[in-house]
Parts: structure tokens; C-alpha cells; sequence
């Protein structure tokens, strides 16, 4: 089985895509969201936030206190680091699991931050999702109700698509959504003849 890895910038429409394969059948593996859900429930990450960043890293519910957390990471480019070092690998595990019980060509593996965080290298291809950057801007204003220096201040943490580009194996120009779908379908079709 392969494992497509499937990423882009914020607003570029990765998730539109992956919409776009699920419907054809491919089981996707959507990371932050699946990061988000075992800090909430793993004993083992919970119990390392709080060696890392003290008892107020968890809420009176025993769940990860995200403020908190962000606030202390975001400025401190060495304790996030240490963050992810605590919650990449669980999420590591859970990925292998969760890629042995499917039972199709290949599956992909959604990532905003994919290359940032090196992990191209489980994949065995790379699709890279990209539309100019006004467009990305003006689509995130419109879907998160938020300004365009909010857009920017998230971009900032991401690489620019001129470094992703010579990483990528496939890269999918989200502008026109029909163009976008015929893309989507012929790379499905060149996928399972591999
Ligand atoms: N080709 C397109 N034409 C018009 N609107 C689009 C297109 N592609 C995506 N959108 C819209 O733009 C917004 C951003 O798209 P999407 O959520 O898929 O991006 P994303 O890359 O997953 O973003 P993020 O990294 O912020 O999660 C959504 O509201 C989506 O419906």
C-alpha cells in the first residue's frame, strides 16, 4: 500500500481536495485532527505535558488546556519542539495502526505543515495543493470571519510554496473547483496503476 501525502498552505484547498479523493474511495488520515484527538485522550501525552509545562497545562477536566499551551509554545520556539517531540511519536503509532487496516491501493495522509514538521518522509508520494496567495488570504477571511493580518500572522509559520514545490511530487493548482476535480480524478487513476 502506498501512503500519499497530501499538503498544503492554509487556505490553499487541502481539504477540499481531500474531499474530492475520499469520494473516490481513498481512506484519508487527517493529522491535526487526529493529533488534536489523542492529546485529549492519551494518558502518556498528558501526563508529559505537565513535566513539560507544569500542572496548569491540563484543565480541572483532565483535557489538554490549549490556551495555556499555545501561549507558552508559540514564543517559545524550543519548547515547541519539546511539544511536538511529546506528541509526534504517539501519533506516529496511531498512523501505522490506523494505515494497516485499510485495505485499498493507497490511503493519504493530510498535513498543513507536512514538510515543516519532516514527515515526508513516510510518504511515498507528495501532493502539494497551491493557489496564489491573495486567493488563499480571501478564501480564509471569508470561511474564518478573520482579517487579513490574522491570515498572514498564521502564514508566517509555514514555508512559502517555492520551497515546497521542489519537494512535491504532484502539485495540484486549486482554482477553478472543476479543474481542481479533473486533476483529483486522473491523479486516483495514475495512483492505482502503480
Ligand atoms: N477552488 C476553489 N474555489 C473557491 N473556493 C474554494 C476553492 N477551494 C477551496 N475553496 C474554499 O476556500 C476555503 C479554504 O479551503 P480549504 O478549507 O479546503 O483549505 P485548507 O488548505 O484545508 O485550509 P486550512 O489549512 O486553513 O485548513 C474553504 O472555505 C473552501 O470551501
Amino acid at each position: 500500500m502506498y501512503i500519499v501525502g497530501l499538503t498544503g498552505g492554509i487556505g490553499s484547498g487541502k481539504s477540499t481536495v481531500a474531499k474530492m479523493f475520499r469520494a473516490l474511495g481513498v481512506p484519508i488520515y487527517i493529522s491535526d485532527e487526529e493529533a488534536k484527538k489523542l492529546m485529549d485522550s492519551s494518558e502518556e501525552i498528558k501526563q508529559q505535558l505537565v513535566k513539560l509545562l507544569g500542572e496548569k497545562a491540563l484543565t480541572p477536566k483532565n483535557i489538554p488546556n490549549r490556551p495555556f499551551i499555545a501561549q507558552k509554545v508559540f514564543s517559545d520556539k524550543n519548547l515547541l519542539e519539546r511539544l511536538n517531540k511529546i506528541v509526534h511519536p504517539v501519533v506516529e503509532k496511531h498512523f501505522s495502526i490506523w494505515v494497516e487496516k485499510q485495505k485499498t491501493a493507497y490511503v493519504i495522509y493530510e498535513s498543513a505543515i507536512l514538510f515543516e514538521n519532516n514527515a515526508q518522509n513516510k510518504c511515498n508520494y507528495i501532493i502539494l495543493v497551491t493557489a496564489p496567495a491573495e486567493t488563499r488570504i480571501k478564501r480564509v477571511m471569508e470561511r474564518d470571519g478573520v482579517t487579513k493580518a490574522q491570515v498572514e500572522e498564521r502564514m508566517k509559520n509555514q514555508w512559502d510554496d517555492k520551497q515546497k514545490q521542489k519537494l512535491a511530487d504532484f502539485i495540484i493548482e486549486n482554482i477553478n473547483l472543476k479543474q481542481t476535480q479533473l486533476q483529483v480524478e486522473k491523479l486516483h487513476g495514475n495512483f492505482l496503476a502503480l
